[in-house]
């Protein structure tokens, strides 16, 4: 048995950052009825175009797999009596409309309540509740951007960067996710709903914590990029990426002494003090970024690795794919319909007794479920 079995979740969510949390409670066994717009989702047209399965986008896909699926329009007053019977009998209902939307439609936490005062009501915003921000679109690049995510990354002379997925989306959903499952323990005790929002903005700023904290107590002096090979501003040499003869190679912490002589690179053996790897960083970081270029990558991890030091093969999703670690992961599943493969992709990564949490449903054509859950 699953451990969410037994729980309905209404999903009124759309694009990432709701159903990223939807697909793990359905992960875990929760029954999701994923409630569209009569077009459908706009996740199911988003992203470019070669990467479909059917007519619908793979992102759509992925993020929507084992969900069963209806298609209402919200804007007809006549059928909340139908999402009313739904509510009645469901757990949980997650929104990530913009703020006063889902009220607009007559979907207020006050109303869910009434009708089902045991309904936890989960709703994603952009930014907040209230502040000049709220109105904003909800979207991931421009909350990456706002929170000083963009500007941690890259090197000191690069234009602010952004990491290359949806990190907000996906943190957003995840902080839904602990809150409704807080939220699910703590029924149990007052038999009570409760209303849970987050937002991407407060995710992204959340996952800086550690930082801020520096931050906050050190002057508020704004972390330094470095101009040479930057991971984290905050963390002096050998952290990095390094360019080898062929070959990326990552170094994470540890003795520059050490690597000096394991490296066979004299110069990095007079950094004895270690307060100067962060003082000195950009200056040690370059005499290695010189140095690696004489080997390859595999030349320098053998060294490396038989001596415990920190250190990893930079790989594109290709090599990744190819290597023994990545299998033995046992991350990719092939999800069917009727006992046919209709695509691949990767599994739940919570892990309980021993149980992997694979899925064999495909995400729902539009109104596929209509039947069973509108008549
Ligand atoms: C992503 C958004 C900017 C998209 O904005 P909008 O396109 O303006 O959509 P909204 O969500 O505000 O509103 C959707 C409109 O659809 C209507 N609507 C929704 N569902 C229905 C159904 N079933 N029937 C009829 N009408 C419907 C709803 O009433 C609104 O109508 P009107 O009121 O008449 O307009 C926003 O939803 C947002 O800020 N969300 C919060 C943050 C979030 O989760 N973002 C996900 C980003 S994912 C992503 O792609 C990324 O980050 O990258």
């Amino acid at each position: 048995m699953k451990p969410l079995e037994g729980i309905t979740v209404l999903d009124f969510s759309q694009f990432l950052s709701g159903p990223s949390a939807t697909l793990r409670l359905a992960d875990l066994g929760a029954d999701v009825i994923k409630v569209e717009r009569p077009g459908g989702d706009i996740a199911r047209t988003m992203y470019v175009s070669d990467c479909k399965i059917g007519n619908d986008s793979t992102l759509f896909h992925a993020i929507n797999r084992n969900k069963a699926g209806i298609s209402i329009d919200l804007k007809q007053p006549e059928n909340l009596e139908k999402i009313k019977k739904l509510v009645k009998k469901a757990d949980v209902a997650v929104f990530n409309f913009r703020p006063g939307v889902a009220e607009k439609l007559g979907l207020s936490y006050e109303t869910l309540k009434e009708w089902n005062p045991r309904i936890i009501y989960g709703r994603i915003y952009g930014y907040g509740e209230k502040g000049p921000w709220r109105d904003m679109p909800g979207q991931d690049l421009l909350a990456q951007s706002l929170s000083g995510v963009t500007w941690l990354n890259g090197n000191a002379e690069d234009a602010p960067t952004p990491l290359g997925l949806s990190l907000a989306d996906m943190f957003a959903g995840q902080h839904l996710v602990q809150g409704i499952l807080a939220a699910l323990v703590n029924r149990e005790m007052t038999d009570e709903g409760v209303c849970i929002s987050v937002d991407l903005m407060e995710s992204i700023l959340d996952i800086q914590f550690e930082m801020f904290t520096a931050y906050l107590n050190n002057g508020h002096k704004t972390p330094q990029r470095s101009r040479v090979n930057n991971a984290n501003a905050y963390i002096g040499a050998p952290y990095g990426i390094y360019e080898t003869k062929e070959g990326y190679l990552a170094l994470a912490m540890g003795s520059i002494v050490v690597l000096g002589q394991l490296l066979g690179c004299k110069a990095l053996e007079s950094y004895e003090d270690p307060t100067e790897w962060a003082t000195k960083r950009d200056e040690i970081k370059a005499i290695l970024k010189d140095h690696l270029k004489s080997e390859t990558a595999d030349h320098w991890l053998e060294i490396l690795e038989a001596n415990d030091i920190w250190c990893a093969k930079v790989m594109n999703w290709d090599e990744l794919f190819a290597t023994e670690g990545f299998r033995a992961l046992d991350m990719v599943q092939t999800i069917k319909r009727d006992g046919k493969p209709v695509f691949e992709t990767t599994r739940c990564p919570i892990t309980i007794d021993g149980k992997r949490y694979f899925c064999d449903k495909p995400a729902p054509e539009i109104g596929e479920d209509n039947d069973k859950y509108l008549n």
